[in-house]
């Protein structure tokens, strides 16, 4: 690490080193939830936020500045690579991600580019801005989106509840699904080398959809893509997988030698750490839905969690997925407040 970071318990609870305390960030900690965010949000659409490096910095330093957190995540979405290979994608209020012109035939896969870095350098010129504004006080974690997550995004069109199309196209015509997800994967690598070139402290790679798959389709399309992606990052910065399906798929995910496994709220985090081999740290794995529940509620299920882990170095406190719109925003505060003053 060449930065000397004034707080580094997220990059040494990564590292599996001992730490005080465990550190915390939530995903997606600059968002809806916060009066501030839509203050923002009003004046300019979702894209223009990611795709301004000021606004994406100023959006970025929201949670650093009102929630206290140890680690700061760069403010983008993991769809953006998708769109830089040629997909039509857009945000409306009320639906979510839509790509207009889906990834359907070979003639579609084979349209997809995936020499095309140059249209995500505004990622790298927000980096720059926001390190500046950082200046060394908690590290900054970037990101991309896991070749199976952009997958179902690209096949579908948007979201989607059953991954019906998706699930269609790696059962019938599954050199297809390859080739995509082959596209996508040697451009995440770029992407994230990009990233850590730029100043990043870390990197997550979101599997958000891998709990939709078999057991043996997680191997097939996912995870050898995944490892691919993380045997050719430079491994100069902690390198964290995430998976909705981690508490079943940790074991396969360890294979590709992450850092660090962010896991959701289904497992017991202590028994997971301890199915993996020494040395990569576990993060999560508060559900995220506590938020909506009363004060001391929030407490104690943060203690739990942390007595659970007492004496297990490598152990960062996250949710097991995101913070929603309507949480309240003095819950998640307090909950991260909670969080900073436990020690161990
Ligand atoms: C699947 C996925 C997406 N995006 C992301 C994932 C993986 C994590 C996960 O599993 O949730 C990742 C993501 N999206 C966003 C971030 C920024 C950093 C952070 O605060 O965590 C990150 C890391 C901002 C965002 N990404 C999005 C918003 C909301 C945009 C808005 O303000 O309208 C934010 C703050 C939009 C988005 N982008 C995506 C969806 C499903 C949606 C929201 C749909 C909805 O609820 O309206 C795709």
């Amino acid at each position: 690490m060449s930065t000397i970071l004034q707080n580094d318990l997220f990059i040494k609870a990564a590292l599996s080193q001992q730490v005080e305390r465990p550190p915390v960030w939530m995903m997606r900690q600059a968002g809806r939830f916060m009066p501030e965010y839509w203050e923002i949000k009003n004046k300019y659409s979702f894209l223009e936020m990611c795709k301004t490096p000021e606004i994406a910095a100023d959006v970025t330093m929201l949670p650093v500045d009102l929630l206290g957190i140890d680690a700061a995540i760069l403010f983008s979405d993991i769809l953006v690579t998708g769109e830089a290979m040629g997909g039509d994608l857009s945000f409306e209020q009320g639906v979510g991600p839509r790509f207009s012109n889906p990834v359907r035939t070979w003639k579609d896969a084979e349209n997809l580019s995936v020499d095309c870095l140059d249209k995500l350098q505004y990622v790298a010129d927000a980096i720059h801005v926001i390190q500046q504004r950082l200046d060394g006080r908690i590290p900054l974690i970037g990101f991309a989106g896991a070749p199976f997550t952009i997958l179902s995004y690209l096949v579908e069109g948007g979201s989607s509840r059953d991954f019906k199309l998706t699930k269609l196209m790696l059962n019938n015509e599954p050199e297809l699904a390859h080739l995509i997800l082959q596209k996508i994967a040697d451009l995440t690598i770029a992407y994230l080398n990009m990233q850590i070139d730029a100043g990043v402290n870390a990197v997550q790679l979101f599997d958000s959809w891998a709990n939709a798959l078999s057991w043996n389709d997680y191997h097939t399309f996912s995870h050898k893509y995944n490892k691919y992606i993380l045997a050719n990052l430079k491994r100069t910065v902690p390198v964290i997988s995430f998976a909705k399906g981690a508490s079943v798929f940790a074991p396969v995910m360890a294979e590709s030698n992450p850092d660090v496994i962010s896991v959701d709220w289904n497992a017991d985090l202590l028994n997971i750490k301890k199915s993996l081999p020494a040395g990569i740290a576990v993060q999560g794995n508060l559900d995220p839905f506590i938020m909506y529940a009363d004060k001391p509620v929030i407490k104690a299920k943060i203690h739990e969690l942390f007595e659970r882990m007492r004496g297990e170095n490598g152990f960062i406190c996250n949710l097991g997925h995101g913070i929603m719109p309507d949480m309240p925003f003095d819950h998640v505060k307090y909950a991260v407040e909670v969080i900073r003053e436990f020690r161990y």
